[in-house]
């Protein structure tokens, strides 16, 4: 059942964390989006997982936390949780998801293999109203509308991550590490100023990736800045950073959106890097770049009734320019908007 995206503006939003997303509701909840809600979650001997609402939700609009990194651990809990808000009331269900998974497997590599995105997008469509993540991985897709089967908010962290490199690198050289990076990294390069350059990969496996490198000789004495969407094996990176210094670069500073760092690919990386940063939409060591005010204000924009006046209302903290350009449309400058669904 869909809830119209802006039905839910009457009452202050309640922000239900999945277990290990506290902080990023903590964070929410800080920057205004709403207020916070108790779970209860705990195992049945059996292995089952129980679930419950230790909070009134019933004509309340549900913010449901949770970064999709790693989900199969947590799915379960997390549709049980969007069917109770439903079921108790609640006026729409909106999963906060700021790193959204299975957007990789978006066709058949071999015969017979699930195409996981479109499946994944059709039990998330079906459990709750409205989606928002930041940056989902739309390699062959056009937009998140082409997938999901409900109203999405799509935000993107590249300002926020060019505001970063704009602090802490000097005279920097941002380099995308393959095709699908050229957007985010001529982006970032064109906001700050600085030259950019993407490599290109061959993927040969899961893990297994070729990169190969153009001409830089004219950016030399430049600081190498890797930036890429998600750090998942990490080898993208690794086989990156492991050859700009035979060719006479220092060791590169990295910014990704997702650092899901799976494994012992940090401790990989590391060795290879200057700094590792990350935005805060999968929890890791490496976070410094935090996204709940840029979900929260591009919420409070979305659900407005006019956001041109909303946007031109908010005296305490008017959006900088960083802020700004997350949440509109990147590259380009719409107000956020609902996306997709069926109204
Ligand atoms: O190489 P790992 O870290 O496993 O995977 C991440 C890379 O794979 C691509 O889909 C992403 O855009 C990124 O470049």
């Amino acid at each position: 059942m869909m809830a119209p995206a802006t039905a839910q503006m009457t009452s202050v939003p309640v922000i239900i964390a999945l277990p290990g997303n506290e902080a990023f509701a903590q964070a929410l909840a800080n920057a205004g989006a709403g207020e916070l809600g108790a779970i209860e979650t705990r195992s049945f001997p059996d292995g089952e997982s129980y679930v419950r609402l230790a909070c009134d939700v019933a004509a309340k609009s549900v913010l449901l936390v949770s970064t999709l990194a790693r989900p199969d651990e947590g799915f379960l809990r997390l549709v049980f949780l969007a069917d109770a808000a439903r079921s108790l009331g609640a006026t729409a269900v909106t999963l906060i998801a700021p790193y959204l998974a299975y957007m990789r497997q978006d066709r058949r590599f071999r015969s017979g293999e699930a195409i996981t995105s479109r499946t994944f997008a059709r039990l998330i469509s079906s459990s709750f109203d409205r989606l928002v993540t930041v940056d989902p991985h739309l390699h062959r897709y056009p937009a998140l509308s082409a997938l999901y089967e409900i109203p999405a908010l799509t935000l993107h962290a590249a300002p926020l991550l060019a505001e970063w490199i704009a602090a802490s690198v000097a005279d920097p050289l941002i380099i995308g590490p393959d095709e699908e990076s050229e957007q985010w990294v001529s982006a970032i390069a064109a906001k700050i100023g600085a030259p950019h350059a993407v490599l290109r990969k061959i993927r040969h496996g899961d893990r297994d990736v070729e990169i190969a490198f153009p001409d830089l000789s004219s950016s030399s004495g430049l600081q190498p800045v890797l930036v890429d969407d998600i750090a998942s094996s990490g080898n993208t990176l690794i086989e990156a950073a492991r050859k700009l210094p035979p060719l006479g670069f220092a060791r590169p500073d990295v910014a990704v959106v997702h650092g899901i760092f799976a494994g012992d690919s940090y401790t990989r990386l590391a060795p290879l890097c200057g700094r590792i940063v990350s935005s805060d939409s999968v929890s890791h060591p490496s976070n410094a770049i935090g996204l709940a005010r840029l979900v929260t204000d591009a919420l409070a924009i979305a659900d407005a009734p006019d956001p041109e006046l909303v946007r031109h209302r908010r005296p305490p903290e008017p959006l900088d320019d960083v802020e700004r350009a997350g949440i509109d449309s990147f590259p380009a400058s719409d107000p956020p908007s609902w996306t997709g669904g069926v109204e």
